[in-house]
């Protein structure tokens, strides 16, 4: 049976990269997908917004929603301090098996934990079976139209704390109207735009953080 793209960007990172390496496995995913087959990655021009904002939240606890090939699992991991971990939410069962391998590959195994299933099952059972008390930082990268009622459900279970943030790509392509529209209206989130482009295209897009308020 063929492989799938998934297989084949896993595969170019273990024949390409350097083991233990997070940079050299976000590059060489970058490497691939720009030259040979596109995917959803949030790439590293955005990458370099996400860089910057996990930085400046420097998290205890983070949350991702959407992991997808597990190119943002390291890229935000590589940046958490000693004792720091990422939660990322991922429900297809071949790309959860995809992405264990890459965290693995990555050597961030040890502060990554992949959930396989989907965010609203998940996302209420972070305090009692996952020991979260409130998350430090979310990124929203899953189906866009599923932003809004998870942003919604992290508040309903009590998981955001006044300064958490939420930074969610893809707000203008594909496009996310109905969460924009909702942290922006909203008086518990203060919101900042970053403008930039689609990964791996000259196509423009955007990322938007919103800082909970409390
Ligand atoms: C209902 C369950 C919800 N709960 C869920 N719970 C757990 N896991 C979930 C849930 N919902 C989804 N997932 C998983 O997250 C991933 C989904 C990621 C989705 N991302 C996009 O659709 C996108 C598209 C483009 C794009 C741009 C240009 C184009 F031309 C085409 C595409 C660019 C981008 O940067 C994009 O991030 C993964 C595939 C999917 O299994
Ligand atoms: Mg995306």
């Amino acid at each position: 049976m063929n492989q799938s793209k998934e297989q084949r960007i896993l595969n170019f990172v273990l024949q390409n990269a350097v083991r233990g390496d997070p940079c050299s496995v976000v590059d060489t995913i970058d490497k691939y997908c720009s030259q040979k087959e596109w995917a959803m990655n949030v790439g590293n021009e955005k990458g370099l917004i996400l860089d910057k904002t996990v930085e400046e939240a420097n998290p205890s606890v983070a949350l991702e929603l959407g992991t997808y090939c597990g190119y943002s699992a390291v890229r935000i991991s590589r940046l958490l301090k000693a004792g720091a971990r990422l939660l990322t939410v991922e429900f297809n069962p071949e790309f959860a098996a995809i992405a264990k391998q890459m965290i693995e590959f990555a050597g961030v195994q040890d502060k990554v934990k992949l959930l396989e299933g989907p965010s609203e099952e998940i996302i209420p059972q972070l305090k009692k079976k996952y020991e979260v008390d409130t998350l430090d930082f979310v990124f929203l990268d899953h189906w866009k139209d599923r932003y809004t009622p998870d942003t919604i459900l992290l508040q309903e279970c009590n998981l955001l704390r006044k300064g958490s943030v939420l930074l969610a790509d893809n707000v203008i392509f594909p496009g996310a109207p109905d969460f924009l529209n909702y942290v922006r209206k909203s008086p518990h989130f203060q919101c900042t735009n970053y403008p930039s482009h689609l990964e791996y295209m000259q196509v423009e897009d955007a990322m938007e953080k919103a800082v909970f308020l409390g």
